[in-house]
């Protein structure tokens, strides 16, 4: 799974939260067939973010649908309790807030030992040296460029140098993730900031054309991630 990511960088990634739930077959189809490299899943509980989502169960019957790897992102208060309700949904990735999880290395240690890549989220408000000390036990740190609940909202410019320190800190090895507000115009000075996976809600479920728009963020993007992260 690592490989995977690694090999398509610039990862773009549909936020399932804004997909057509009414029609989540059709929806799979199109995300498929624009070749998009990572399904994101936004697992919202209603108490950690204001909003509810869906859970392992519909993640679990559309891992039937689609081979394209799965990452889910817990927006919720009690990770621990629910990891292995998601690895046995089929998800290759599984992000918790810091914080949900203030002392988050055992979780992450218990996660990557099932095979499953192990991500970090943190807020716009939490300050990259919160998430440093643990960055050895992650394989992705997914930097909120919103307050999570809800998609939709505007990218917030002031997350950007949180991604620049994590870039430098940890190198090409670390899977740096930015979820919110993510489009054409904004993709750019992520991906110079040094992230690699690019969560998108709006920006491609507001597309006709999945493919079109995924090629678009990829165009805008692809240019700034570094010759040694592609690939690599
Ligand atoms: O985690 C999220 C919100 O909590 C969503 O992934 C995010 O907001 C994506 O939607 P958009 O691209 O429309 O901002």
């Amino acid at each position: 799974m690592l490989q995977h990511l690694r090999q398509h960088r610039p990862v773009i990634a549909p936020s399932m939260l804004k997909c057509d739930f009414g029609n989540l077959q059709a929806e799979v189809d199109r995300i498929d067939a624009a070749n998009l490299p990572l399904y994101h899943w936004d697992v919202m509980d209603g108490h950690f973010v204001p909003n509810l989502s869906y859970g392992a169960m519909l993640i679990a019957a559309t891992r039937k649908r689609t081979s394209t790897p799965f990452d889910v992102h817990l927006m919720i208060s009690d990770p621990a309790a629910y990891v292995d309700e998601y690895v046995k949904a089929g998800c290759e990735a599984i992000t918790f807030h810091l914080e949900a999880v203030p002392e988050p290395r055992e979780l992450l240690q218990a996660i990557r030992k099932q095979d499953v890549v192990a991500g970090l989220a943190i807020n716009p408000n939490t300050p990259f040296e919160a998430a440093e000390p643990f960055l050895q036990d992650c394989d992705l740190l997914l930097v909120m460029s919103v307050n999570p609940g809800f998609g939709g909202q505007a990218f917030m410019p002031e997350v950007l140098p949180k991604i620049q320190q994590a870039r430098k800190i940890a190198g090409d090895e670390l899977l740096i993730s930015v979820d919110g507000g993510v489009a054409a115009e904004t993709i750019s000075d992520c991906a110079v900031a040094g992230a690699d996976i690019f969560v998108a809600g709006s920006s491609i479920f507001d597309h006709d054309d999945y493919g079109i728009a995924g090629a678009r963020l990829v165009s805008q993007a692809g240019s700034h991630v570094s010759a040694t992260a592609k690939g690599s």
